[in-house]
């Protein structure tokens, strides 16, 4: 970190002093050669012989990581004044069930959209199938945002110059998504009352778990297929320990996804019944860095389910040794599928009824529902 310190003279003062870049700039290609490297694919691999999807969302925290470092790259200057830290994860969409832990993966990504400190990141990730050809197996999009080279104000990042028609769009869906995420959350619970369809749904909810027996608002019974949610928690404590930090002395943004997805899984495959496969994980925001030496608190839970969906929270938060006083760092939420029709969860308190609603909203927002498409092989 002193070092970083003397970086803090190559930090631009306005936006208009960096040169601009194309997307083409900061594109890159990684390989992942799971399929002739036996001890790589160990990291990789489940009890299941498929890939681990934690594995996966730590080297997409790299990746993006990497591609703003290209897209702000200074060929003049030894090493970037800029610390880049993950700010959200957008949207990561599976569009295959299970990836073989002995295939090549291929990784590519991009800068689609900047602002003034942050960038949005759109990355893929392909498998070689039989030896062959690289077919699609996720779309990514996270947001990246750029600090001084002490990780302790904002710092200004190179404009972007979409150059084709298919780059321009890129562009606009990314100011679009600007957008949507700042309706989204103004419109967030903690914020704003259900919507009247919303507070009917509640209701509904709760008139269903009345007991006809008695004429009382207290007495609840479960309607048959149904689980109480408070019943579908599971929690996890984790000490952040120096291997885990990043090159700025905070906890790794990818190691505490891991965590969380872990988490979420066992959730979904203990309330299940059958082992699950994630479908889509949004919206993960990075609220508050994660100091080395925290103690990591998390808490799992299904809010919401249909048919073999299965919608899961997980709330995190750190302490420190010597205090008890806890902070929430971030809130992540995974779509996952069982092989099954799985149980309805039903709330019992106010609480648990927003963490429904909350749970469907991003159920709702899940861009590929039932059937995994983009099942055809390309040139990535
Ligand atoms: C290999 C190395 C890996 C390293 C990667 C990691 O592990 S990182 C570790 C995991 N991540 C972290 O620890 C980050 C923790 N979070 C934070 O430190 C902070 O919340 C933050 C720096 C991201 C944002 O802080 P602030 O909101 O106070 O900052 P500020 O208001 O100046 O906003 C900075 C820019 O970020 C944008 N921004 C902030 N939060 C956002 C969000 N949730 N979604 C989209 N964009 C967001 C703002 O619009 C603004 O962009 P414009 O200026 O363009 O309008």
């Amino acid at each position: 970190m002193e070092q970083r310190k003397l970086l803090h003279n190559l930090l631009a003062k306005s936006q208009k002093a960096l040169p601009p870049r194309k997307m083409k700039d900061s594109f890159i290609e990684v390989l992942l050669p799971l399929g002739t490297d036996p001890e790589l694919r160990d990291k990789y691999l489940t009890v299941q012989n498929t890939v681990r999807f934690g594995r996966i969302l730590e080297d997409l925290d790299s990746l993006g990581v990497l591609v703003c470092y290209m897209h702000n790259r200074n060929h003049s200057a030894m090493m970037s004044p800029l610390s880049i830290v993950t700010a959200l994860v957008d949207k990561i969409d599976m569009c295959k069930q299970s990836l073989s832990p002995e295939q090549d993966i291929k990784f590519t990504g991009h800068v689609s959209w900047v602002g003034k400190t942050s960038m949005e990141v759109k990355m893929k990730m392909f498998q070689l199938q039989n030896n062959e050809d690289y077919w699609p197996v996720l779309d990514a999009t996270f947001v990246m945002v750029a600090r001084d080279s002490e990780n302790k104000g904002p710092a200004f990042v190179n404009p972007l110059i979409p150059e084709t028609a298919e780059e321009e769009e890129l562009f606009r869906q990314g100011e679009l998504n600007k957008g949507r995420r700042i309706a989204f959350s103004s419109a967030s619970l903690l914020k704003m009352a259900p919507s009247p369809e919303e507070r009917n749904t509640i209701h509904e909810m709760f008139l269903n778990t009345l007991d006809p027996k008695t004429i009382s608002f207290q007495s609840r019974i479960l309607p048959p297929k149904a689980v109480w949610m408070e019943n579908t928690k599971l929690k996890s404590l984790d000490i952040c320990h120096p291997q885990e930090r990043n090159i700025f002395n905070r906890i790794f943004g990818g190691f505490l996804m891991r965590k969380a997805y872990e988490l979420a899984w066992a959730t979904a495959c203990s309330f299940g019944g059958s082992r699950p496969f994630v479908v889509t994980v949004d919206d993960i925001m990075f609220q508050k860095p994660v100091e080395v030496g925290s103690l990591l608190f998390l808490s799992s839970q299904v809010c919401f389910t249909q048919d073999n969906y299965i919608q899961v929270r997980v709330h995190s938060e750190v302490a420190s040794l010597e205090s008890n006083e806890h902070m929430t760092t971030n809130v992540f939420h995974f779509t996952f599928m069982s092989e099954k029709e799985v149980p309805l969860v039903f709330p019992k308190t106010y609480g648990e009824s927003m963490l429904y609603l909350d749970g469907h909203r991003h159920f709702k927002s899940m861009s590929v529902p039932v059937t995994l498409k983009k099942d055809y092989p390309v040139e990535p």
